[in-house]
């Protein structure tokens, strides 16, 4: 025990601060100083806290008796601060007796799958493992998510770990903080057997990675399957992002993938984001394969190989999705709400009750197979894209991304698609003392209400999320945000004109919730 006089001072922070770390399913702040009015959250000793809390979750969890050691797999995606978390993170872990694994730059998938791999000769199954990332958020920002070989853990988890984590650090407060260097740390290369067990799963593409985790995937597994790489760019772990965002549905990302295929002729262009558990492709032809286009590509190989199956897709996907899926297709579309951790429990609820589901996706790019044990992992949906072309070639049937592209033939798509987001002021006093979802929710309750006798719109009869509603030869949805005091409205016509129709009628419902931020939506709808 460190001598509270040789302990660093470290600032006071109560049970509420560490809940401020939670973002729906994962835990995120600040981890370096220097943008203004972002000061540092995520310091050493609040993410010691937070390893500590995971493990005692764990250990509560597992109810393992004394005999059994648990352990615990870390990895990180290409983030400046990687390095200083995962040191916090491993002394939080070891404080706690459990083992520690190391993994170093891994994406997020494969840190889930070292809870499933079942040798001893690396260590796995980890009985939790922990992926340090912020996903596509700036490089300042940093931190976790969860798993144990039950899947991603949910919010009300993630609150008991902050839970406990806040009161570790008050004992760290009353004892003093010391760095202790832990001695039970292993490292394992878990990346070369990951992206072995992918390149089993694909039998024979150009990549575009954005300096993030995945640039694995092209020296990996495309090399490994014959594919030639050359045209690949920002495989280089830069935790500053210098070109571009890591997100597939970055408009900058994707013009910079297109661009590659376009300047090395490739079949296939390929991305994803910092900590690739999404994806999307760009076809020889520069069309862009990600959003509603990805999930009827992706929907075209599962019900290829499970005719009449469920597929479970987020809030915002188009109507052209469904009739794609159920009338082209002979699937059935189950669009539930926002959040991939939302579809995919959604999925397995389905499985659950008698109704076969393989496939929940969403237009963010995130997207989970049933074969590949719902695992949350943008580079196996690349690997299911890979398969199909190389059957392809293999059977006669075209070569390159022809075979792709036209898999999607058919799929309606919408002249217009936006998405604008409408802010909560929450110090506004219009609020009256609601919270900011109490006022969405007032805002929803009153937008359906006024839908109801609008004689031009009629409100879908099956929705999961917010107030989706048609008319115009379009739709729009306003919804809660997940995480965020703000309402997002999509909008989808066949024209501007029809769009800003559909707009002015939620700015009119919507015009005496003097606290909802509507600029975006004037600013459309303005003539
Ligand atoms: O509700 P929003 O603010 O649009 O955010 C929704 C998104 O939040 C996170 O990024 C989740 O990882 C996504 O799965 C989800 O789609």
């Amino acid at each position: 025990m460190a001598a509270a006089s040789s302990a660093t001072a470290i600032p006071s922070l109560d049970k509420v601060d560490f809940l401020k770390l939670q973002n729906g399913s994962d835990i995120r702040g600040v981890a370096v100083s220097g943008v203004e009015g972002e000061p540092v959250s995520l310091t050493e000793p609040v993410t010691e806290a937070i390893a500590a809390g995971f493990a005692a979750w764990l250990l509560d969890k597992k109810k393992v008796d004394a005999s059994r050691k648990l352990r615990v797999s870390i990895g990180h995606d290409s983030r400046i601060s990687a390095q200083k978390l995962q040191d916090a993170v491993s002394r939080g872990i070891a404080s706690a007796g459990l083992d520690v694994v190391q993994y170093g730059l891994a994406s997020t998938p494969a840190m889930f799958n070292s809870t499933l791999t079942e040798d001893e000769a690396i260590l796995c199954p980890a009985d939790g493992a922990i992926m340090i990332t912020a996903s596509h958020l700036p490089y300042n920002r940093n931190g976790f998510k969860f798993f144990t070989s039950d899947g991603g853990l949910g919010k009300n988890d993630i609150k008991d770990i902050l839970e406990r984590a806040a009161s570790i650090y008050s004992n760290f407060l009353a004892k003093g903080y010391s760095v202790k260097a832990s001695e039970s740390v292993k490292k394992v290369d878990y990346m070369a057997v990951y992206t072995s067990d992918l390149v089993k799963a694909v039998r024979k593409a150009a990549g575009n990675i954005g300096n993030g985790a995945g640039g694995f995937f092209a020296a990996k597994v495309l090399e490994p399957l014959g594919a030639i790489t050359s045209g690949s760019q920002f495989l280089e772990p830069d935790g500053m992002f210098p070109n571009h965002i890591p997100n597939p549905e970055d408009k900058a990302a994707m013009k910079a993938i297109t661009q590659a295929v376009l300047d090395n002729k490739a079949n296939l262009g390929i991305i994803f984001d910092t900590d690739v558990d999404r994806s999307a492709a760009v076809d020889s032809t520069r069309r862009e394969l990600n959003r509603n286009r990805l999930i009827a590509l992706m929907s075209a190989i599962v019900l290829e190989e499970h005719p009449g199956t469920t597929i479970v897709t987020d809030s915002v996907t188009s109507d052209g999705l469904t009739s794609f899926i159920e009338k082209k297709l002979g699937g059935k579309h189950h669009r539930f709400k926002r959040g991939y951790k939302n579809v995919i429990d959604e999925a397995i609820r389905l499985n659950s009750i008698g109704e076969e589901s393989h496939l929940a996706i969403e237009t963010s790019g995130h997207g989970a197979l049933k074969e590949n044990h719902w695992l949350d992992d943008g580079a196996y949906l690349m690997v299911k894209l890979l398969n199909k072309l190389a059957s392809a070639r293999a059977s006669g049937k075209g070569v390159g991304s022809k075979v792709l592209t036209d898999l999607v033939e058919g799929l309606e798509e919408p002249a217009i698609a936006v998405e604008l987001r409408l802010k909560i002021n929450q110090n506004h006093p219009d609020l009256k003392g609601r919270s900011f979802r109490e006022y969405g929710e007032a805002v929803l309750q009153h937008l359906g209400n006024s839908i109801a006798s609008n004689p031009k719109l009629q409100k879908a009869t099956v929705n999961y999320e917010g107030v989706r509603v048609s008319g115009f030869g379009g739709w729009f949805l306003l919804r809660l945000s997940l995480h965020d005091p703000v309402l997002p409205l999509n909008i989808e016509a066949p024209s501007h004109e029809d769009a800003v129709k559909l707009g002015l009628e939620v700015s009119a419902a919507v015009k005496e919730f003097q606290a909802l931020d509507t600029s975006a939506l004037d600013k459309f709808v303005q003539p």
